[in-house]
């Protein structure tokens, strides 16, 4: 099946010389969800936005539904819906007729039947009347995803649908998300969460620094990345490290006062009670212990790596 949207060659170079965007190539299939997971900074929002015809791209193309965005772009456009990461929204305004306001600005013949049942769906039709400033920051939200499908789009983007927000909001957007895939309509989103990616998204991309670095099946994804490194600290530093602590692929710290060992956190069996028995045999004495998880800064340091080696091995 053809993607849903293509992207090919993207770049984009503001005007003040900054570019936010190096030859991005993306295909997005039709009912999928895809995570860009990136830091501050990485591109998303730029990505998001020239799609969605907000900004304009510098070299590329990206067609959405066939059409091109350049060309054809009032075809293109409405096939999307977009909830910005600013939340930008009339609070003086009553839900229903707010809802039904965005569909007009599509050009789309009012269709009560329909915004009923996207209001039903979110969980804001005992609302429909309220004005928006007398909701709840979650309800707000769900009345800008709400005016984000009022002219039945295809596809979703969600820029930072959970920025900033606490927890148990951030479990009801992820359960509204859920409920939209299972409508058929495609969902892009940005996130700086690992965890959101990891609960939302059926494939990943990893972006950083206008470059989008991988593009993977959450699983695969996940399990490549789900590390944390015990260190373990010792009371009298080492010259070398023991033979069978090698062997398990411990690794030694600078100094030689500690010990590393990575282990990946969805293992069955992560191999530190045997390890810490091989430290005890090999006459090292423990000073300390702890474990960190392995952050998106680390992530991203790896996979750069991974990347630039592949591509060495390419050329090769
Ligand atoms: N209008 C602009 N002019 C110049 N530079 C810009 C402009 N808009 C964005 N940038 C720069 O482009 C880069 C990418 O920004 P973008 O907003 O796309 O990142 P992001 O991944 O969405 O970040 P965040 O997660 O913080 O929203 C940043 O370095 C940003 O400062």
């Amino acid at each position: 099946m053809a993607p849903i949207i293509k992207i090919e060659d993207l770049e984009k170079t503001y005007e003040n010389g900054f570019q936010a965007l190096k030859g991005v190539d993306l295909d997005i299939e039709e009912g999928e969800v895809l995570a860009l997971l990136g830091p501050n900074g990485a591109g998303k929002t730029t990505l998001i936005s020239i799609i969605c015809g907000l900004a304009k791209a510098t070299k590329g193309k990206v067609t959405v539904g066939g059409h091109d965005i350049s060309h054809d772009f009032r075809k293109a456009r409405e096939m999307i819906g977009l909830v910005p990461q600013e939340m930008s929204i009339e609070i003086f305004e009553r839900v229903q007729a707010n809802v039904r306001h965005s569909r007009g600005l599509f050009g789309k013949p009012r269709n009560d039947e329909y915004i009923e049942r996207v209001l039903k769906d979110l969980t804001l039709w005992d609302k429909k009347d309220n004005r928006i400033r007398e909701l709840s920051g979650g309800m707000k939200r769900r009345v800008m995803i709400a005016k984000a499908l009022s002219h039945e789009p295809r596809i979703l983007f969600l820029d930072e649908p959970t920025a900033g927000v606490d927890v148990e909001l951030r479990k009801e957007m992820w359960d509204v998300m859920t409920e939209l895939k299972k409508s058929g309509v495609t969902i892009i989103l940005t996130t700086h969460y690992i965890e959101e990616a990891e609960a939302m998204a059926d494939r990943v991309g990893v972006i950083s620094k206008g470059e989008l670095l991988l593009v993977e099946e959450t699983d695969t994804l996940m399990k490549s990345l789900g590390k944390k490194m015990l260190e373990i600290e010792l009371d009298e530093p080492i010259d070398a490290l023991p033979e069978a602590l090698a062997a398990r692929g411990v690794a030694l710290g600078e100094g030689g006062a500690t010990l590393e060992y990575y282990y990946d956190t969805a293992a069955e069996k992560t191999g530190i009670t045997d390890l810490l028995a091989e430290v005890r045999k090999a006459g090292l004495t423990m000073s300390d212990l702890s474990t960190r998880q392995s952050s998106l800064e680390d992530i991203f340091v790896d996979l750069v790596a991974q990347q630039k080696e592949k591509d060495e091995e390419t050329a090769a």
